[in-house]
């Protein structure tokens, strides 16, 4: 089997020099402007970061499809054997925010399926990396530990992990129809997905529309590779061949032993929401 060392190496190489970039911004006084149909803030950092990141894959794997979140995606109905997907800062609110929860996702997938993912937040130089089905691992100035998710599988007992600038009204509400009581907010799917990973969480659920498969591949790739679960709100995993960009129908992620205790709860509040037809 192809091991995929060169493409680990090279997302994670790629993955910190992007992160020197956005560092770079973050220390001057940065312009932020919104972008068209509501897609959220957007700064020098992540265009720069972006195209640092799509010429640095394309040198790299030049056969490889490239979907990024800054760029232009509107061949994106073609459909990739091999496609990356690109945020090259996953919270841009946080940035906006001066708090350090933002991240850069690349995550490479094969076959429409997360393959291998690499997040990596500049602020703490802390790096997470994961390939599905042979392990993975965080990485800060405190050395090197490999990724593993909980094992908690009573739905009451799960910590919960949601969005600090976009939480919804629906997450709380699903949140305490599985009787939870334990709840942060952190920045940045991806960032999100690693504290599952290195189980300081269990359960991450965002009840909206507006994210995308850049947004997610990397963290399901690391989530995966600790030996989680992320779908959609009903239970569905999310194809990363390039078809289809936009996540409509949420996102669940959890650890594997809850996994099939909390989906139906969360499908079923989800179905009665109309957030799933
Ligand atoms: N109004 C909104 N409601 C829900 N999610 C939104 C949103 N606007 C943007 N998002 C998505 O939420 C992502 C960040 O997740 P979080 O809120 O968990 O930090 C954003 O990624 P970007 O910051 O890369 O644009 C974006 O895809
Ligand atoms: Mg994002």
């Amino acid at each position: 089997m192809h091991t995929l060392d060169a493409e680990l190496d090279t997302a994670r190489r790629i993955a910190r020099q992007a992160g020197a970039i956005l560092l770079e911004v973050y220390a001057t006084p940065f312009a932020v402007q919104d972008k068209a149909g509501g897609m959220g803030p957007v700064t020098e950092a992540d265009e720069r970061a972006n195209a640092f990141i799509v010429e640095a894959l394309r040198t790299a794997f030049p056969s490889d499809g490239v979907v990024a979140e800054e760029s232009d995606n509107s061949a994106g109905a073609s459909r990739f054997e091999r496609c990356w997907f690109v945020d090259p800062m996953d919270g841009t609110q946080e940035f906006v925010h001066r708090n350090g929860e933002f991240a850069i996702h690349i995550g490479l997938a094969m076959g429409g399926k997360p393959a291998l993912g690499v997040v990596y937040r500049p602020v703490g130089d802390r790096l997470y990396w994961g390939v599905v089905g042979q392990g993975g691992f965080v990485e800060d100035a405190t050395g090197r530990r490999a990724l593993r998710v909980s094992d908690t599988t009573e739905p009451s007992s799960l910590r919960l992990v949601v969005s600090r600038s976009h939480r919804s009204r629906l997450t709380d509400a699903v949140a305490q129809r599985l009787g939870i009581t334990h709840s942060q907010a952190c920045g940045s799917v991806g960032l999100k997905c690693g504290l599952l990973a290195e189980a300081a969480a269990d359960l991450y659920l965002h009840v909206s529309d507006k994210s995308y498969r850049w947004d997610n591949c990397a963290p399901e790739a690391v989530l995966r590779a600790a030996g989680g679960i992320l779908t959609d709100l009903g239970g569905t995993p999310y194809s990363y061949d390039g078809a289809e960009l936009q996540n409509h129908r949420g996102l669940l992620a959890c650890n594997a032993a809850a996994f099939d205790r909390v989906a139906p709860v969360v499908a079923e509040f989800a179905r009665e929401s109309g957030i799933l037809r």
